[in-house]
């Protein structure tokens, strides 16, 4: 081999890498050789290269030889073949069999099983070929050999990227030059059958089953030509089995070989699948009974070019499977233990309209709370009879028969701490301003927090009834908020209320609805609930109580559930009214009982089969969120945001800003708005003059912001926030330097963090003094060691009383670099003399701290 040659040394992978083939194999055929080797680093001498090159040529026409005739009735037999030449391998055809397998010698045996592992797990597969190839060589053979047969673009099939698919041929590298293309031209012309697949696949639907056939077509060809060695089939192709395995085929696939003869003759195409998510061309070949190859053509005539390597979505599974004629269940698994991040795909047909989830939010004393008494009791009354308000966090008013739930608690901060904790639970906001008051800042907040999650909103004015209300002034302040009311050109719809007088309720309600018709609030109720928890205690009689707003499916009493780290089996369902339900679909909040323990409030819920499965899922959540605790902050940083940034993760960098006046909040703004680097910009999601609150911080953590304070501090409690949610503040008191900050932190080039490192501790056993020099401290290293380098602190009874450099650190007389724990050694203090017996040295050096 050429690399035999080079001055280099040859490690093992580079040399598996140079053949194709992964390092577990060279080094399987290294101890088969029994040249020594330890792992992937491990250095191939000239020698291992050529026994290897050796042990390949002997595999190879071993191979040939007793593939040669085979290779030809198969070929006749028009079976298809079941691997597909690669095409892409270059090789063409080198397919490996996975399952089959037949090689000749024990090692490519084993190497082929290796292979095998995940793919075929047909039974049919077979019989091909056996020779797997220990990839990459054999790949080559084909490559040479077959390579005239572009059919390439089929085959594909082995996973090795290099298959790509299409034709490539060409494109594996081909074996390091080193088989000669042997044959290549009749391989080829088997070979391209095999690999082919067009006419595999014709065939090969013919009642093949995919599998080993192809190979067959393709052995011919490879064998034939010296290929035959190594040849790795892929397994999809099962085994069409035809063919007796050629090579080495000492399997047992020989001994079944007749039964795949037999077996060809049936369509083993399913008549369903069932999908529980992405999966490669391979993995859908093999549930599909086809050939990765023939299933690679049926892409390539929908117009997905596609290698047998590559995810495909459920969509193109559907439409694949479509082709084929097989009927598809999609039944998507769960990551059981993280269920809220798992998106369920209803089929459209199945999803039914729900009740919007409504949140009001507003300034102080605005009147939420009123609106919402009111919005209540309007509709208690004319609603079920019988029924006691029950306070559950939420409630539903009945309007020209449809529903609207409403959250019970107002305020854009529960809002946002909920949105924090990745509850999604509001459709769409109404933004209560006193008309008497008109824009507030936590009106302002309020909007913000609303945009933030991407909710429709609506304007309710309220206090109409009040002598001094001017609601077109409340219309005209929040033109500059982006809320511009429909009668002014914009799309805000803004509604004239009076939550105490109870009028223009029922015009609000009907927006509600509008604004729910318009944007198609629907779920699908004929499945097992999922929810979030608005709020859970501990009830002295009832055990652990929990709210539930079902957002999905359909909760039943008896149903086994997760809320958040709790589990339980609903015992007893109550609705707002106080009537016992015996199911509740979506959008609909309940009591329930029959937990074990209090969840929190935003926690998801989800229904399981049954308790056991619940029980150990919530035990598994209780330990990732352990872990998650002491993890890593999630949240972006300015240290870490060019990390995001360039993993692709940011687009936006969400800021808040705060400042002491609006002016300059103004300011900092405009500035802000037009950095822009690597095409992320700036995003203010909110602004204003005052303190850092608690509610900025909820809002950062639930937007992944930053919060820039210009001139002003956080609130204790915002610091006391900050800190659990890791949101990172920025304190300023210049406009530039924050521009320059954030700039920087865009770009990367943030100066690097030090972070002090203590390193070991000395502890003072006696001191002399010596003029000129001072006090010199006999000391004794304690724990780590003291380098002349590091910086000092020297502590008496707990206290620093000195903090600089070490002036000297002798052993004996001698200078040293170093002295380790254990050791006793003489230090001086930099211009420091105070020392006495007793002290402390502790020593430290200041670490760059990777961004
Ligand atoms: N005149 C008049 N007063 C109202 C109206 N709505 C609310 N109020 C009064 O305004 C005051 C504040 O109302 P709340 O509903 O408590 O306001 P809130 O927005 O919930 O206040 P917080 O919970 O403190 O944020 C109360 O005294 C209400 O009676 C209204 O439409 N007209």
């Amino acid at each position: 081999m050429s690399k035999q040659e080079n001055k280099e040394k040859l490690r093992v992978y580079e040399y598996a890498k140079s053949l194709n083939m992964s390092s577990k194999e060279i080094i399987t055929i290294l101890k088969k050789l029994d040249i020594p080797v330890n792992n992937h680093m491990s250095v191939m001498e000239n020698g291992s290269v050529s026994k290897v090159e050796q042990f390949f040529k002997d595999i190879k026409s071993t191979a040939a030889s007793k593939q040669g005739g085979e290779a030809k009735s198969v070929a006749t037999s028009s079976v298809r073949s079941d691997k597909p030449v690669d095409s892409n391998k270059p090789g063409g055809g080198v397919n490996t069999p996975k399952s089959n397998s037949t090689t000749g010698s024990p090692v490519q045996t084993k190497i082929q099983q290796e292979k095998q592992v995940g793919m075929n797990n047909r039974p049919n597969s077979n019989n091909n070929n056996g020779a797997q190839r220990p990839s990459g060589q054999d790949s080559r053979n084909r490559t040479n050999s077959s390579s005239g047969s572009s059919q390439g673009t089929q085959s594909a099939n082995r996973p090795r990227p290099a298959s790509g698919g299409q034709g490539n041929a060409g494109s594996r590298p081909q074996g390091a030059g080193q088989r000669p293309n042997n044959g290549g031209g009749n391989s080829s012309s088997t070979g391209n059958r095999s690999g082919g697949q067009g006419q595999g696949q014709s065939q090969g639907q013919g009642g093949q089953r995919r599998g080993g056939q192809g190979n067959t077509g393709s052995n011919n060809g490879n064998r034939s030509n010296n290929s035959g060695g190594g040849r790795r089939f892929d397994d999809n192709r099962g085994g069409g089995g035809n063919f007796r395995n050629n090579r080495g085929g000492k399997n047992n696939r020989n001994r079944n070989q007749q039964q795949y003869v037999q077996r060809e003759k049936i369509d083993n195409t399913p008549k369903k699948i069932i999908v529980r998510g992405d999966m490669t061309v391979g993995e859908t070949a093999k549930l599909l009974h086809k050939d990765a190859s023939e299933v690679i053509k049926k892409l390539i005539g929908m117009g997905v070019m596609a290698t047998i390597n590559q995810e495909l979505d459920i969509d193109t599974i559907l439409l694949l499977a479509g082709e084929f004629g097989v009927e598809v269940e999609v039944k998507i698994v769960l990551e059981d233990d993280r269920f809220e991040t798992v998106e369920e795909n209803d089929d459209p047909a199945d999803l039914q309209s729900r009740p919007p989830v409504v949140t009001i939010m507003g300034h102080v004393d605005h009147g939420k709370t009123t609106l919402l008494d009111a919005i209540r009791s309007t509709n208690v009354t004319g609603g079920e009879a019988g029924g006691i308000t029950q306070h559950i966090g939420a409630y539903q008013v009945e309007i020209n028969h449809k529903k609207i739930t409403f959250l019970d608690t107002p305020g854009h901060e529960a809002f946002t701490a909920m949105r924090a904790r990745g509850a999604q639970v509001t459709d769409m906001t109404i933004i209560v301003v006193a008309a008497d008051d008109g824009v507030m800042p936590q009106t302002v907040e309020a909007i913000n927090h609303a945009k933030a999650a991407g909710l429709p909103i609506i304007v309710a004015v309220n206090k109409i009834d009040k002598p001094g209300a001017d609601p077109d002034k409340v219309k005209q302040e929040l033109t500059n908020y982006e809320l511009v009311p429909e009668e002014w050109g914009g799309d805000t719809i803004f509604v004239n209320v009076s939550a105490k007088q109870r009028m223009g309720l029922e015009g609000l309600l009907e927006m509600i609805l509008l604004v729910a018709e318009v944007n198609e609030y629907k779920a699908n109720p004929d499945k097992r609930a999922r929810g979030t928890v608005i709020e859970a205690e501990l009830d002295k009689g009832r055990g652990p109580v929990a709210r539930i707003l079902v957002q999905h499916g359909t909760l039943k009493v008896g149903d086994a559930f997760v809320a958040g780290n709790c589990f339980g089996r609903v015992r007893a369902m109550v609705n707002d009214k106080g009537r016992r339900l015996k199911e509740a679909g979506p959008s609909t909040p309940v009591e329930i009982t029959g937990l074990t323990e209090v969840p929190g409030a935003g926690d998801p819920f989800m229904v399981f089969e049954d308790e056991r499965k619940a029980r150990s899922i919530a035990e598994k959540r209780a330990i990732t969120q352990r872990e998650s605790d002491l993890g890593t902050n999630t949240r972006v940083t300015l240290d870490d945001l060019f990390q995001h940034i360039k993993d692709g993760e940011i687009k936006d960098l969400n800021v808040i800003i705060k400042g002491d006046v609006q002016g300059s909040v103004e300011a900092l703004k405009g500035s802000l708005a037009k950095i822009e680097v690597e095409g992320v910009r700036v995003k203010i999601i909110h602004s204003g003059a005052g303190a850092i609150t608690e509610s900025d911080i909820i809002l950062a953590a639930a937007s992944n912001a930053i919060v820039i304070g210009f001139n002003v501090r956080p609130e204790n409690q915002a610091k006391i926030t900050a800190d659990q949610e890791q949101v990172d503040i920025r304190l300023h008191r210049v406009i530039y330097s924050v521009i320059e900050e954030i700039e920087q932190a865009m770009k990367g080039m943030l100066d690097p963090i030090y972070k002090e490192k203590v390193i070991g501790h000395a502890e003072v056993r006696n001191t002399f003094t010596i003029s000129k020099v001072g006090t010199i401290a006999g000391c004794m290293v304690t724990s780590g060691k003291i380098t002349r380098s590091a910086e000092a602190r020297l502590i008496r009874d707990g206290i620093v009383l000195y903090e600089g450099k070490l002036d000297s650190l002798k052993r004996f007389k001698d200078d040293a670099k170093e002295v380790a724990q254990g050791y006793e050694c003489g230090i001086t203090l930099d211009k420091y003399n105070d020392l006495k017996e007793g002290d402390v040295i502790e020593a430290f050096i200041m670490e760059t701290v990777q961004r």
